[in-house]
């Protein structure tokens, strides 16, 4: 069973862009619990051009899902998520003046830094996930770290699949066997869609949850929230 969790960092970006609270992040997420969003993600950036600070603690108890808050270990990121306690941290190597994510960690350079942390996060009952590139060196490395997860950062995937390709998919395939066997749990995002979640998670063996905002939101444009939250449930089930 894979997990649909809804990364709402464009509602805030819509918010932002007049000022104001209209959309309203914490009616979004209710109702993406609503509609059957089995998870809420939000990705806090230093400079707060989408999610705030504050908004992680409004959204904190109404998220009855899985709140899951994604960003880098900088302390303003750590202190913010031990105080909010989230069900899921997933760290991310962005750096602060990137568009959007860009790359996953490397574990084998970071091992100590993330060993660090990652125990912090645990110590305090907070799963952790660390975002990585489709390598099999990085999977190896990421379980020296003590995380719970990782997270597939499958930005390649979904560039090539647009293409026509499929094969693209084989390294995620490969990595997740690897994961599996090492005992980690298998998340995955970035730039999943309805056209390409299928396709996807029929290829990754023991995918628990993905992560979908940028094309989820973009597709609710068109065709409604509740109806696009319909669509990627019935596309992930097994
Ligand atoms: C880790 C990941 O791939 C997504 O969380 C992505 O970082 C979304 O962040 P933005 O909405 O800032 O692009
Ligand atoms: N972790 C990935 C995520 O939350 C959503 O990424 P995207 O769908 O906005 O590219």
């Amino acid at each position: 069973m894979t997990k649909l969790s809804v990364n709402i960092n464009k509602i805030a970006t819509l918010r932002n862009s007049r000022g104001g609270d209209v959309p309203n992040v914490v009616q979004v997420a209710k109702d993406v619990q609503r509609f059957g969003g089995e998870g809420i993600t939000v990705h806090p950036r230093p400079d707060e051009r989408h999610i705030r600070y504050q908004d992680v603690f409004d959204l904190r108890p109404i998220v009855y899902t899985e709140f899951n808050i994604e960003g880098n270990p900088i302390k303003q990121f750590v202190d913010l998520v031990l105080r909010a306690k989230p069900e899921q941290v997933t760290l991310v190597p962005d750096a602060e003046d990137a568009i959007t994510s860009n790359a996953g960690w490397d574990t084998i350079k970071h091992r100590d830094f993330l060993q660090e942390i990652i125990a912090e996060f645990k110590n305090n009952s907070i799963r952790t996930s660390i975002f990585v590139d489709p390598d099999p060196k990085m999977i190896e490395g990421a379980v020296k770290t003590g995380t719970d997860r990782i997270e597939l950062y499958t930005e390649e995937f979904a560039t090539q699949y647009a293409k026509g390709n499929k094969a693209a998919v084989e390294p995620y395939t490969r990595c997740a066997e690897i994961a599996g066997e090492l005992g980690l749990g298998i998340n995955a995002g970035h730039d999943l869609s309805l056209q390409n979640i299928r396709f996807f998670k029929e290829n990754i063996p023991g995918l628990l949850e993905v992560s979908i905002g940028h094309a989820l939101i973009a597709e609710s444009i068109y065709m409604g929230l509740e109806n696009v939250i319909g669509q990627y449930l019935k596309l992930l089930k097994d």
